[in-house]
């Protein structure tokens, strides 16, 4: 009996390592076959067994490289044969791997044509169409996605959306690069859908809501604090792990995460001396985001959110005044314009909450190696200590008075709203009246239990001018200017289509509901859970919109 060729006993130590899904092993022993292999159908043989053992590695560029391999020896190179098919169907599952959708189309095409039947073509087909329609339309199954998101899916499959957008050098070269928008945007348009280069999910956390049995007390508030610390070291930990990996398994994808910034000491790393791991962590220092994290047995967690690095949306800069709004489904981030933005004009968005003061956020900011100096940042370090303290004063006071029954009337509570008013110097435009908003809402709810309608428009229309909002004319309800956004937007909004109706204006009603959907669709950016979230009597119903407002949408 003749012994078989070599390379025959490394090719089924292969295939028995693939089916025990040891992936490493099985390519490393088709690694060793291919040395040994002496005909090109042979070679044939094991590029495409180890292109198939590439792919669960994520190791795409690798087998995308066996597949054209293969096709260039018989009997790969010409049609009607199973090596053929295989080898065009290894590229175009390589090819999308590699978020190649285009690429990935055109290798199925290629299969459906020779091999109609082919049912992993006919599907690899499908999900090409779908990401090709993400892609070039930006058109998105938002419902599907925020299915899979409830379920905690943490790979969900979306292609990237670049709109009216592009990475420019700032006009300040302080600012380093920044994202521009190359047309006149309107607000809600949609500038960005992409999904994140690399993730670190936040786990459920272990914590019992009852203390067990012999368990003593209940967790102190600095035990807590040392928990969350935990949790964030190790969230940092994995993205980092997650970064490496998708950063050495494709080297198509490194020139692009290197692009990324890396922080304000750039001399000091040579990238040239491929000092990679260095690399990974000074991106990831200067453009992680957080992100929502969405626990499938406990919902939205606060305490700590996700994190992950997006490729393209990390080039766009800080404002306290930003120009869009990021809101996110899992992984996915999405930026729409939150008001009208002039072609050409660099767009910002908020990397810390703007509701901080301006000591607050330039400390945090602090922490990205710059000073924020934004026009809002610099009026309102230029506010005086004595108007500071004189504007606390009068919060103070204005929050130890009662609307109504046994409290005061309406009117005085409002000319102690103005009081506060006055402690402004700057256009509400350059600096939002943040201490104002909480007072008006207060009586505004006074005012709608009076069903004083009207009163109730001037107070709405009050409360966005505090944002920076121009509303030209209140009765026709004319926005001139969109301006700074709050989570209380669209129920504000919502409630001043409510009271138009109540007046009988029914034209200003439905601009008022038009102006709430898109604040909706700015804020959650989508739009297909509207009418969900809004009920028949037109009010917004808890638990939809405030559970993606309140968890989905504010990161920090
Ligand atoms: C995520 S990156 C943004 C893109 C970066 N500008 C670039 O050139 O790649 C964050 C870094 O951009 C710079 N940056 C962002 N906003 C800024 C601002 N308002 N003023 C000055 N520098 C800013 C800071 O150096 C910050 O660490």
């Amino acid at each position: 009996m003749s012994t078989p060729p070599a390379w025959v006993r490394f090719k089924k130590e292969g295939d028995s390592y693939y089916e025990n899904g040891k992936f490493v092993e099985a390519i490393r022993s088709y690694d060793q076959a291919l040395k040994l292999a002496h005909t090109s159908v042979v070679a044939t043989f094991l590029f495409l067994a180890r292109g198939a053992a590439r792919l669960p590695f994520h190791a795409y560029d690798a087998a995308l490289a066996d597949a054209k391999a293969a096709l260039t020896f018989p009997p790969a190179d010409k049609p009607f044969n199973t090596q053929h098919e295989a080898a065009l169907l290894l590229a175009a599952k390589a090819d999308y791997g590699l978020r190649q959708f285009r690429e990935s189309y055109r290798w199925v095409q290629k299969l459906i044509t020779f091999y109609p039947t082919n049912d992993e073509g006919l599907d690899m087909l499908r999900l090409c169409t779908r990401r090709i329609v993400e892609q070039e339309q930006g058109i998105y199954d938002w419902d599907g996605m925020w299915k899979e998101a409830r379920r905690g899916t943490t790979d969900s499959d979306h292609a990237d959306y670049v709109g009216p957008i592009e990475v420019r050098s700032c006009r300040d070269s302080k600012c380093g690069r920044g994202l521009f928008v190359t047309k006149d945007v309107e607000p809600g348009e949609l500038l960005l859908v992409e999904k994140a280069f690399s993730a670190a999910f936040a786990k459920e956390r272990v914590t019992p809501d009852m203390p067990a049995m012999g368990d003593g007390v209940r967790s102190k508030p600095d035990e807590e604090e040392e928990k969350a610390r935990e949790e964030r070291k190790a969230l940092h930990t994995e993205l980092v792990t997650q970064t490496i990996v998708r950063f050495f398994r494709n080297h198509s994808v490194q020139r692009a995460f290197l692009g990324l910034y890396r922080g304000p000491k750039m001399d000091e790393e040579s990238d040239e001396r491929k000092d990679y791991s260095q690399a990974i962590q000074n991106r990831i220092a200067y453009n992680a985001f957080a992100f929502p994290s969405f626990l499938p047995a406990s919902g939205f967690s606060t305490t700590t959110p996700s994190r992950g690095i997006w490729l393209k949306a990390s080039y766009i800069n800080h404002s306290c005044n930003p120009t869009i709004h990021r809101s996110f489904i899992s992984d996915v981030i999405i930026l729409r314009a939150q008001t009208h933005i002039a072609r050409d004009t660099e767009v910002y968005i908020d990397y810390t909450s703007c509701l901080d003061s301006v000591s607050q956020r330039r400390k945090y900011l602090s922490k990205y190696g710059f000073h924020c100096e934004c026009q809002r940042c610099v009026s309102e370090a230029g506010t005086s200590q004595a108007k500071l303290k004189l504007r606390e004063k009068r919060v103070r006071e204005i929050e130890t008075l009662k609307i109504g029954e046994g409290g005061v009337g309406l009117g005085y509570y409002h000319m102690k709203t103005l009081a506060i008013d006055a402690t402004y110097m700057n256009a509400p435009s350059v600096e939002p009246r943040l201490a104002l908003v909480s007072p008006l809402l207060n009586l505004l709810s006074a005012a709608q239990m009076e069903d004083m309608h009207g009163f109730a428009i001037l107070l709405i229309c009050r409360v966005l001018r505090a944002l920076g909002w121009v509303v030209a004319d209140p009765l026709y309800f004319d926005i001139w200017k969109w301006g700074f956004f709050t989570n209380e937007i669209v129920v504000l909004m919502t409630d001043l289509a409510l009271a138009f109706e109540a007046k009988g204006q029914l034209w200003s009603r439905d601009v008022a509901e038009r102006v709430a959907k898109k604040c909706y669709l700015i804020i959650c950016g989508e739009d297909w859970s509207w009418e969900e979230a809004y009920e028949e009597d037109g009010k917004i119903e808890e638990g939809t919109v405030v559970d993606l407002i309140k968890h989905g949408v504010v990161v920090g």
